[in-house]
């Protein structure tokens, strides 16, 4: 097995949704036959509610035991419980909400109405990890981190020539100035990301061609965060073929 970057590709967004659902469904499936619990990282973004869309349309769900799935998020917008700027939101309305899943499952960021100030949410989220750490490392060794990519090459809230992409010594930062609205954000920091089994990013549209070719073609993290990511076992970019502008024919496999 290798854990080079592959890059599958797919006609357009619901195709793509479609697929990534099905392989996910798969895959849980496939991990709950090994092992008694499977921790999930989940994306905001346009493609995150759109895949988990799928995964909730898809009869196959039904098949997953999903009690003993434990979800998280790679990043989240410093804005209160429910407001609809949140990614746990769209979450929980694309999925999570029609599980039944026991709430210690889930494993949102706090919220900007939780008493905490940005910094004492960010050292919470980091307990929080640390409660399920193993393999010696401070937070859970991830069996799949969902990420979406911004246009500017941006994964979870780790944006281009800021200091986030380049923490190693933290689980969780707090991000503030934050490039995209809203300014202020908590984000997983790479080396909790690039720990999982497996990394996939999903990603569609054209605005994002260009920072996928930059990131595929070797630019540096810190002028596109994305360059940055790669799991232990896989790194899989899921993209339709509009995102696909600036990828080397060389690296594509098609799936249709
Ligand atoms: O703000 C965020 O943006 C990225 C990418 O979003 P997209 O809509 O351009 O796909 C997302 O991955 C991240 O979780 C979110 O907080």
């Amino acid at each position: 097995m290798t854990n080079e970057r592959r890059v599958l590709v797919h006609p357009d967004k619901d195709t793509l949704a479609g697929a990534v659902a099905a392989r996910f469904i798969t895959k849980v499936l496939d991990l709950l036959d090994d092992q008694d619990v499977v921790h999930v990282v989940l994306t905001g973004g346009s493609m995150g509610a759109a895949m988990l869309e799928a995964v909730r349309d898809s009869p196959a769900h039904k098949s997953v035991d999903w009690a003993r799935v434990h979800f998280w998020w790679g990043d989240e917008r410093w804005v209160p419980t429910g407001h609809e700027d949140r990614n746990d939101r769209q979450s929980r309305e694309a999925l999570l909400d029609s599980l039944g899943l026991p709430d210690g499952n889930l494993h949102p960021f706090p919220a900007s109405d939780s008493g905490m100030s940005l910094d004492e949410a960010a050292e919470a989220y980091a307990a929080e990890l640390g409660r399920f750490g193993a393999a010696g490392y401070p937070h859970p060794v991830f069996d799949i981190v969902f990420l979406g990519v911004g246009p500017d090459g941006h994964v979870a809230s780790l944006f281009p020539h800021r200091s986030g992409i380049q923490v190693v010594d933290r689980p969780v930062i707090a991000v503030r100035e934050s490039p995209k609205p809203p300014p202020e954000r908590l984000s997983l920091t790479r080396p909790v990301i690039n720990a999982a089994q497996r990394v996939w990013l999903v990603l569609a549209g054209a605005d994002k061609a260009s920072a996928l070719g930059l990131a595929l073609a070797g630019a540096s993290r810190d002028e596109v965060p994305v360059a940055g990511i790669k799991g232990r076992r896989r790194t899989v970019f899921f993209i339709d073929q509009d995102a696909a502008a600036e990828v080397p024919d060389s690296l594509i496999a098609r799936e249709y």
